[in-house]
């Protein structure tokens, strides 16, 4: 009998949305189409609202371009960064579906080192839809794996794992430097292919980048605020750090896990180092005083839902950071306006009409 023509149905197919943020273009769906076209977008058009973004025929998507934002958030809005990949976030926000997978237009499908294309999404999929394991470091990388196991020692009672709520993919070609590593080394490129996923350990902090990650919206969506970035703001290019200090301190908390390594997406823009140091040297200067504040952060068993750990964290940045310099008192402020305009947006009543292919209502 022929081969059945009748494409499988892609995993999670209508529980999970791609967010993009864009200020550029979307021509590189084209490469993804194979693995994306049956997803539906949630595209975030950052900068002038007024310049028309082409979204490729075939796609099911929705966009929301800064009036849009200001339109459904009111004055709730100004928690929304502008001129700053910071502006997916929103997306998060408006999404309905259970789980999350953001990319950057500059990312495209990878190779591995069999020369096959990467499904970047379908791996981080798998990598969310089996549990971590925070609690004990397992020699052998992801146990869950095709083909690895738990290794001796691993104690018994700690391998059901625990519930994934982040995926975090790596790069090749362009790496996820900082400024002043990108000047000292603008032609580095990351060539190396590691096959593992890891769970980072409980206590650990790590740099989350935004350009090739997925979550569980429904676990710890409400934790995934991309700060006050870009237009405005004294820093930039620490969206996604900040998301990931808060996210992970939450996560440890709450007893969830995050993974980090594979999938790998070819990234191939390298944004200009002179400007990114102009967005990130706050950035680079703060975070000493910054990490220290989120590795001693104690969030109280009564905070038992995200909401309520990122209420309390708000409160403890503006107490501790405060005095660091007044942008974290803003922050703190805006913080808690993200966890107000997530649950007027996600409570039953307050979901904003959407048409089904293109603009919002
Ligand atoms: O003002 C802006 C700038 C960019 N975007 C969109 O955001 C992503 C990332 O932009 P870009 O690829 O230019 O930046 P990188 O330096 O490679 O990004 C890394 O730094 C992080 C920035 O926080 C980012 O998550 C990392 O990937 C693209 O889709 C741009 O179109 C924007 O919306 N507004
Ligand atoms: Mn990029």
């Amino acid at each position: 009998m022929a081969g059945s023509s009748i494409k499988p149905t892609p995993l999670l197919k209508d529980e999970l949305d791609i967010v993009i943020p864009t200020i550029r273009n979307l021509d590189f769906l084209e490469m993804w189409r194979p693995f994306f076209e049956q997803y539906h977008l949630i595209i975030v058009q950052d900068g002038d609202p007024s310049k028309n973004i082409k979204v490729p025929d075939g796609f099911d998507y929705e966009l929301y371009n800064r009036n849009d934002i200001n339109r459904i958030l009111g004055p709730k809005a100004s928690c929304i960064s502008f001129k700053d990949s910071a502006c997916r976030c929103f997306g998060y926000m408006v999404s309905k579906k259970k789980y999350i997978y953001t990319i950057d237009d500059d990312c495209f499908v990878a190779k591995d080192p069999s020369g096959k294309e990467i499904n970047a999404l379908e791996q981080h999929i798998k990598n969310l839809l089996s549990p971590s394991t925070p609690l004990f470091f397992n020699t052998l990388y992801d146990p869950y794996r095709e083909g690895a196991d738990f290794v001796r020692g691993y104690p018994f009672s700690l391998r059901e794992g625990v519930p994934t709520a982040v995926s975090h993919g790596l790069w090749l070609n362009i790496p996820d430097y900082d400024a002043p590593t990108q000047l000292v080394k603008p032609l580095e490129r990351n060539t190396r292919y590691v096959d593992a996923v890891l769970t980072v350990p409980k206590g650990t902090l790590f740099p989350m980048c935004g350009m090739n990650l997925a979550f569980n919206r429904e676990l710890i969506g409400p934790a995934m605020y991309f700060g006050l970035m870009g237009d405005g703001q004294p820093v930039g290019r620490y969206d996604d750090m900040w998301a990931g200090w808060c996210m992970k301190v939450i996560c440890d908390h709450m007893g969830w896990g995050v993974k980090t390594g594979l999938p790998y997406i070819w990234h191939s823009k390298a944004s200009n180092p002179f400007v990114n140091l102009k967005k990130e040297y706050n950035g680079i200067f703060w975070q000493e005083e910054l990490i220290p504040f989120f590795q001693s952060a104690v969030l109280p068993k009564e905070c038992t839902t995200v909401q309520k750990c990122y209420i309390e964290l708000a409160k403890q940045v503006k107490e501790k950071l405060g005095k660091l310099d007044p942008y974290f008192i803003k922050l703190a402020d805006a913080m808690v306006t993200w966890i107000e305009a997530w649950d007027e947006l996600n409570s039953s009543e307050g979901k904003p009409a959407k048409l089904p292919n293109g603009t919002a209502k």
